[in-house]
C-alpha cells in the first residue's frame, strides 16, 4: 500500500482492526474452544477449521470495505466446495455465526453476512495470481495443524505486484514479540501476540496484536554457523535432510521446531540464524505459505533463497516455482549453508 491508498492513517486503521480480529475472531474464542465438529479434513487430507474459513471471509471483507478503488483479486488458500456438500450444512451455519459475531462485536462495519455471501466471499480467492497486475495473497491460517494443538499458526497476508511481493503482514496470536529463546537469554515479560508487516523498500516491524507503537526488526548477525541455531517445520520437515546441512554447518544447538510463518517472524526479530525448509520430493510449495514471510524476513536484512541459491518465484500462478527446498538466514550465513544444503543434498541420492 502507499499513499493512493489512503497513507499511514488507513495502515494504522487496518492494523488496529486486524489485530482486533485475530484475537477476538481467530485466537481468543475459537482456538481455545475448538471441537472436533468444527474440523474438516481436505482432499489432500490436511484439516481445515471453522477459523480458517473465517479468518478468510473476513480478511477479504475488510480489503474490500477499506480498498473500495481497487481491482480485486486475491490468491487464497480456502474455497467454498467442501462447504456447499449437504454434510456441511451446519459447520457453515458456524462459520456464518462467528462472522457475524465477530463483525457485531466491533463497531468498524454495521452488517450481516448470510451463508450464501460466506461461500462467495470465500470463493473471491480463487485468483491464480501471475506476473501482471496487484494480487493479494492469503493463507487465512498458516499452520492449521499448530492451531488445532493449541500452538504456533500465523495470519499470512501479501500483496503481489507486477509478480513481485511488495506488502506482507503476519498475525502471530502465540508468539512473543521479542526472544524467549534460552540461547539468547530468556525474556520472561515479553507480550505474547504479536503482528509483523514489512513494505517493499521500508525495512519490517512489529507491533503487539493488542496495540504498541510500531518497533523495526532486524535479523540476527551471527557469522559463525557454530553460534547458530536453525528453524525447521513441526509436520513437514525431511529431518534426516535437515540434521545433515546442520552437522556439516557445524551448527550445535538443537532445531527449534514450530509450526507456519512463525518460523520466518522469529527469524526476522532475531530469535534464530537459520530457517531451513525441505519437504517430501514432490511437494509443490504454496505461495501463501511464504509471500508475506519472505519480505518480512528480507525486509529485516534477511535473505530467502531455493536449494540452488535462486530468490523465490512468486509470478508462476498458485504454486511457487522452484529448485528443491527453501532457505531463510542473514547475508553472511547464506553461501555457507547452501554449500551445506548442496553437498547433502548430493550425497543423498
Ligand atoms: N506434505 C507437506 N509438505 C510440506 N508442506 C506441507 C505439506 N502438507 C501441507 N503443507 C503446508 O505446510 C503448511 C504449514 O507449514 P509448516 O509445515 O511450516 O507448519 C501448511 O499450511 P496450512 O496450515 O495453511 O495448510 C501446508 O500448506
Ligand atoms: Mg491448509
Ligand atoms: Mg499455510
Ligand atoms: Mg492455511
Amino acid at each position: 500500500m502507499n499513499e493512493r491508498d489512503g497513507g499511514e492513517g488507513q495502515r494504522k486503521r487496518m492494523r488496529a482492526i486486524w489485530s482486533k480480529y485475530f484475537v477476538k475472531h481467530v485466537e481468543g474464542r475459537v482456538q481455545q474452544g475448538i471441537l472436533q465438529s468444527d474440523i474438516q479434513s481436505k482432499a489432500d487430507r490436511t484439516p481445515v477449521t471453522v477459523a480458517d474459513y473465517g479468518s478468510q471471509v473476513l480478511i477479504s471483507l475488510v480489503l474490500k470495505k477499506e480498498l473500495p478503488s481497487h481491482s480485486f483479486s486475491m490468491v487464497a488458500e480456502e474455497d467454498s466446495e467442501d462447504l456447499r456438500k449437504d454434510d456441511a450444512q451446519q459447520i457453515l451455519e458456524h462459520i456464518t455465526s462467528l462472522v457475524n459475531e465477530t463483525i457485531a462485536n466491533d463497531d468498524s462495519y454495521n452488517m450481516s453476512l448470510s451463508k450464501e455471501d460466506v461461500l462467495a466471499a470465500l470463493d473471491g480467492g480463487k485468483s491464480e495470481g501471475g506476473p501482471s497486475g496487484r494480487h493479494w495473497i492469503l493463507d487465512p491460517i498458516d499452520g492449521t495443524k499448530g492451531f488445532i494443538r493449541g500452538d504456533q499458526y500465523a495470519v499470512a497476508l501479501g500483496l503481489l505486484d507486477e509478480g513481485k511481493v511488495v506488502l506482507g503482514v503476519l498475525g502471530c496470536p502465540n508468539l512473543p514479540s521479542k526472544s524467549t529463546n534460552k540461547h539468547n537469554g530468556s525474556s520472561s515479560g515479553d507480550q505474547v501476540g504479536s503482528l509483523y508487516f514489512a513494505t517493499i523498500g521500508c525495512g519490517a516491524k512489529v507491533q503487539a496484536l493488542e496495540g504498541s507503537e510500531p518497533q523495526k526488526i532486524t535479523i540476527c548477525s551471527v557469522n559463525n554457523p557454530v553460534d547458530a541455531s536453525f528453524f525447521e517445520s513441526l509436520e513437514h520437515s525431511k529431518r534426516d535432510l535437515t540434521s545433515s546441512i546442520a552437522e556439516k554447518l557445524g551448527v550445535q544447538a538443537p532445531p527449534v521446531r514450530m509450526d507456519s510463518q512463525a518460523k520466518y517472524a522469529a527469524l526476522a526479530q532475531g530469535d534464530g540464524a537459520i530457517y531451513l525448509r525441505f519437504s517430501g520430493k514432490g511437494y509443490k510449495e504454496r505461495v501463501w505459505d511464504h509471500a508475506a514471510g519472505s519480505i518480512i524476513v528480507t525486509e529485516a536484512g534477511g535473505m530467502v533463497k531455493d536449494a540452488s541459491g535462486n530468490d523465490l518465484d512468486f509470478s508462476k500462478g498458485r504454486y511457487l516455482d522452484r529448485d528443491r527446498g527453501i532457505i531463510a538466514t542473514n547475508r553472511y550465513l547464506m553461501p555457507m549453508v547452501l554449500k551445506a544444503v548442496q553437498e547433502a543434498i548430493d550425497e543423498e541420492q
